[in-house]
């Protein structure tokens, strides 16, 4: 499919031509006991909590205390087919930080080599990827099994023959999307966006568990672990295989930052394949696109894998954090029972820095959605003006006992964080309107 023409000379508004090539959305985008390395700190002491966690051994750590994978990547490299270059580093965006994000890196140890184009960041044996089995298609992107094996391999623990994976999921904070959120959380992120009427929609995240697992796959509700393979195949994933190391890289749709490919296995017992898309230098992160083909980012659509195309919203609602720019907006203006009416734009900044939106010719905003945009503007500025009201009323203090009508401090500070990137969306849809005389084109 042809990418979609993109014009950054002009500042305002301008068309995106072709817009027609989204495949679906569903996308994620979702050995033996080791011998523990000498560098280790209980996962309690290096800041990580595990909810309904199995008991494990614990992680091994640097010499900052921060998590780096050294018994996952001896395991990978152990077998014939397993490969992780020498120079990836897994640790802390600023070592010994916890505040700061794990991720993947070049490391900038003295003497450590660049990773080249094209050169094999990791190659993950089929035998180490948690997958649907037999079930597995490359063209299948939600699978009940998948999750079924996942929970049956997180229960098994320290037992699982992915185990070195296995204790990592075990140690990932929970909670941090909106689906998984306390009552209190999902009632006032409902209320924020006017219960459905602004993204990310309530189908996706309002009650997926159930929806999704619970009712689609026949799940046990009263399974603590099974939730949580639910979650993490849903913000870890890749389409329906569990990908370890490949796992451990963050996203970026920025073209100065996104410097790698990947590559699905053809078929049951193949390996999959993480590979650099140009030169990544000592100290670099090293990014994946988790929605590399939605229409607003730079990514020549041959390499478009996963036919992931997840707005900026979905994304929020999948994996809990807000993509920096170029970001991607789809917004539906029509009242219930109406035909769809959606409003579609890319958020980036040009040359000189300054925001600019690109507009799809067959969904820029008309009359009806001015008056959308604007309302909501006003409505969610009320919001905000009664935001230290509300803090005081909605959200859990440090001492405070659980209380069902509050929720976390990090739920709210998140729920703030999409407002802030809402509120931008919309000003900047307002601010560069297309001309009318392009609208009449409509
Ligand atoms: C596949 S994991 C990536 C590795 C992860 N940072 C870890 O510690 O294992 C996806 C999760 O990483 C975080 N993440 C990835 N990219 C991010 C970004 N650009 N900004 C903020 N959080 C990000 C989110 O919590 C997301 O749900």
């Amino acid at each position: 499919m042809p990418e979609p023409q993109k014009d950054h000379r002009i500042p305002q508004s301008t068309f995106i031509t072709e817009k027609d090539f989204r495949f679906g959305d569903t996308a994620s985008q979702h050995g033996k006991a080791m011998k523990v390395p000498s560098h280790i700190l209980p996962i309690a002491t290096i800041g990580i909590l595990a909810h309904h966690a199995t008991a494990t051994l614990p992680l091994p750590t640097d010499e900052h205390g921060d998590y780096n994978g050294a018994d996952l990547i001896e395991w990978i490299n152990s077998h014939p087919q397993g490969y992780v270059h020498p120079s990836v580093r897994i640790g802390r965006e600023r070592p010994g930080d916890p505040t700061s994000m794990l991720g993947l890196y070049v490391s900038s140890a003295p003497g450590t080599k660049s990773i080249e184009e094209d050169e094999i960041i990791a190659r993950i044996p089929w035998s180490h990827l948690i997958s649907p089995g037999e079930e597995y298609s490359r063209s299948k992107f939600f699978s009940c099994q998948e999750i079924r094996n996942l929970a049956k391999e997180l229960k098994l623990g320290d037992n699982s023959r992915y185990a070195p994976y296995v204790r990592y999921l075990l140690a990932q904070p929970r909670g941090a999307m909106p689906g998984e959120w306390s009552n209190a959380g999902k009632k006032f992120f409902a209320k924020l966006l006017d219960y459905g009427d602004l993204p990310p929609y309530e189908e996706t995240w309002l009650d997926v568990y159930e929806t999704e697992w619970i009712k689609g796959c026949h799940g046990d509700p009263e399974d603590p672990m099974e939730r949580m393979a639910f979650y993490l195949a849903s913000s870890r994933d890749e389409d329906t295989l569990m990908i370890p190391i490949y796992d451990m890289a963050n996203h970026s749709n920025d073209p100065d930052k996104l410097n790698t490919l990947s590559f699905k296995p053809d078929k049951v017992g193949k390996s999959f394949r993480f590979e650099a898309s140009r030169t990544i230098l000592p100290g670099e992160q090293i990014y994946n696109s988790y929605n590399r083909c939605n229409p607003c980012s730079e990514a020549d659509f041959d390499n478009c894998e996963t036919f992931s195309s997840q707005p900026t919203p979905d994304m929020f609602a999948h994996f809990g954090f807000v993509e920096s720019l170029p970001q991607y907006w789809r917004f539906d203006s029509s009242e219930e029972g109406e035909e769809e009416d959606e409003i579609e734009m890319c958020l980036s900044r040009n040359s000189s820095g300054e925001l600019e939106v690109l507009w799809f010719k067959n969904s820029m905003p008309d009359e009806v959605d001015f008056e959308y945009l604007s309302r909501h503007l006003k409505r969610l500025k009320g919001m905000n003006a009664r935001k230290a009201d509300l803090e005081s009323k909605l959200v859990l203090g440090n001492d405070e006992d659980i209380d069902e009508k509050k929720m976390p401090r990090s739920e709210w500070e998140s729920i703030w964080r999409y407002y802030d990137e809402l509120v931008r969306a919309i000003e900047a849809a307002i601010k560069y309107a297309p001309p009318d005389d392009e609208e009449d084109e409509l």
